[in-house]
């Protein structure tokens, strides 16, 4: 077929048309194989029709009333919730505003939306084969100028060849950005240095001493295309700090952070190590970070070490598993200053059958989390954990003390017979043995413990009678609990109340005369021991448990400590706040 048969008919893509004249004027040049090929491709009736399609189909695309005014209303949907959770409580609009926003059926009906105005129906095609002749090597050179912004990009020795390879660009770093440089692209020569046989240290220090521009020469690696940033958020439960870290590969790229930050983790692509960027700090270039893999093999390293270090000292804290009777009812109404006395309470030690051990198995290094919208009417359940004497209880009856109809805690269950002036269902629900046994046996209650051949313990269903009434349940049970408590179904927010330093919590408590929680008759204060066990139990359960806190609250001067739950409370109600991803629907 020629150019001029085709002027014969009319259908004729113009586009193609003028490809196949050229290609025409290409035969005069050269007689390739491939041209012919080519030239059949063009010529052929299918492509033809095919193109027609797509110019059709083109057309009716470029129609204005059909084009989408945005591609990005989830992410706005997202920020217009942000900001409406804060304004909900000022008046119904907003609330119900926020409540339609929140429907499964619009968010999903947006994310269609967003797909279609991103063209994301398109079909990924595959990469075209490129058959190389293998020793003929396609060479690339670029240049880039040197700021103070690190290239962003690490290199390494490739085990096989022994030549000099970009092992990771790290995600909006200036080599990203560039989008010329790719992971495995083989390095050649820097600025005119060839850095064959060199260790990536020699190339390193070339580059340190280059001003200016800088000109790789690079063999490209075979075709891998940009990398996809991930979704994945996590909230980490160890602190991390690069400059310290033997192994990480280049120290400049790594990224610190703290137990609790949220991090963005960019890319998973490296076995050990991760890209991440802090959730705060969202406009950054991605940083290296340990991958949970990696992190799991040096906590399990770190732990044998402590625990060889820490030897018998932990069996001389028994003291932190004393604890008085689960949520033990202590009505006081005070606003005062003076801490709410407490009424005489036995001492209980709970019969606890797991130890600590089984914790130590979970390894703390991410969890994936998601931000989870407060849902009005129905408030997460605020547990207060920490050292036995520390004053969570005395917290939990401040808050139902503020507002009874809004604050409640479950009535513990017990065997004991009541006493009398005792109502049932009051002080406790009193219940026979043979039934209580056969309910923690079947994992109905969150906390239980012995005192005196009696048991008492703590239901999941009392607690989830009070969320359904439309309640905050507020829980201050042993820390153990906190694994029959962290659940999907509850999605408590757990607040550490940890001790101030020993003087502070030495004067606090001998200027409000507290009483000590391990006197059994409750009659005298705390002693110097008893401080210490504090500290000491606090530091325990931060150790075993910290990763499982929302917030952490210092007890030192009472009406502060109080001030700050009641802030997290409304918080909680008010705003979207990161919770374990599986939480999360
Ligand atoms: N910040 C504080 N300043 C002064 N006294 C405090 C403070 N916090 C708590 N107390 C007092 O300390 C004593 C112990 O507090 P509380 O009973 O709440 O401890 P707890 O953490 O519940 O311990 P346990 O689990 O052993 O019962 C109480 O007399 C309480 O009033």
């Amino acid at each position: 077929m020629t150019a001029e048969v085709m002027a014969t008919d009319t259908n004729w893509d113009p586009a193609l048309s003028k490809l196949i004249t050229s290609l025409k004027e290409a035969e005069n040049l050269s007689n390739d194989q491939e041209i012919d090929f080519l030239k059949a491709l063009l010529e052929s009736k299918e492509l033809n029709a095919l193109v027609n399609v797509h110019t059709k189909v083109a057309k009716v695309g470029r129609d204005d009333r059909l084009a989408p005014v945005l591609s990005t209303s989830g992410q706005i949907l997202y920020e217009v919730l942000e900001q409406l959770s804060q304004r909900c409580h000022l008046n119904e609009e907003c609330k119900e505003a926020f409540h339609l926003l929140q429907e499964p059926h619009l968010q999903s009906l947006l994310y269609a939306h967003d797909a279609i105005a991103q063209k994301d129906f398109y079909p990924h095609l595959p990469e075209i084969p490129i058959e190389m002749d293998e020793d003929e090597e396609t060479i690339k050179i670029v240049q880039l100028v040197k700021s103070n912004e690190p290239l962003g990009a690490t290199i390494k020795t490739d085990e096989e060849t022994g030549k000099i390879i970009i092992a990771r660009i790290m995600h909006g770093g200036a080599a990203d950005r560039s989008g010329l440089i790719h992971v495995g692209d083989e390095v050649i020569e820097v600025n005119g240095i060839n850095v064959e046989g060199k260790t990536p240290g020699d190339v390193l220090s070339i580059l340190q001493n280059s001003e200016g521009t800088i000109t790789f020469k690079l063999v490209p690696s075979d075709g891998k295309g940009g990398q996809r940033e991930s979704k994945v958020r996590v909230r980490a439960h160890f602190d991390y700090n690069p400059e310290t870290d033997p192994y990480i590969p280049c120290k400049e790229a790594g990224l610190a952070f703290q137990r609790g930050d949220i991090l963005h983790i960019v890319s998973q692509d490296d076995a050990y190590w991760w890209q991440a960027r802090k959730e705060s700090e969202r406009t950054a270039r991605a940083g290296l970070i340990p991958s949970r893999a990696l992190q799991e093999r040096r906590i399990i390293h770190e732990r044998s070490q402590f625990e060889a270090s820490e030897g018998d000292s932990k069996k001389g804290s028994c003291a932190s598993i004393c604890t008085t009777p689960p949520g033990t009812p202590m009505l006081h109404s005070s606003s005062s200053t003076s801490s709410c006395r407490q009424p005489k309470t036995k001492k209980i030690m709970y019969d606890l059958t797991e130890n600590d051990d089984f914790d130590r198995e979970m390894i703390a290094t991410y969890e994936e989390v998601a931000k989870l919208y407060p849902r009005p009417g129905v408030y997460r359940p605020i547990v207060l954990i920490g050292a036995p004497g520390v004053g969570r209880n005395e917290l939990r009856r401040r808050l139902v003390a503020r507002d009874p109809e809004k604050f409640r805690s479950p009535v513990p269950y017990t065997t004991r017979p009541i006493r009398t002036g005792e109502v049932a269902g009051r002080e406790y629900i009193f219940v026979a043995r043979d039934k209580m046994e056969a309910d923690i046996a079947a994992g109905k209650f969150i906390e239980h413990g012995e005192y005196k051949g009696h048991l008492y313990g703590t239901s999941g269903e009392s607690v989830k009678s009070i969320v359904n009434a439309g309640c905050v349940c507020v829980l201050s049970p042993h820390y153990q609990a906190i694994k029959a408590l962290r659940t999907v179904q509850t999605k408590p927010f757990i607040i550490h109340i940890k001790p101030p330093e020993f003087d502070v919590l030495k004067k606090t408590r001998t200027e409000a005369r507290a009483k000590s929680t391990f006197d059994e008759s409750n009659a005298r204060g705390f002693t110097d021991e008893e401080f210490n066990d504090m500290l000491k139990s606090a530091e325990r359960i931060d150790f075993l448990y910290g990763h499982f806190f929302d917030e952490i609250i210092v007890n030192g001067e009472l009406l502060i400590a109080f001030e700050q739950i009641m802030n997290t409370v409304q918080r909680i109600e008010n705003e979207p706040l990161w919770a374990p991803a599986a939480w999360v629907q």
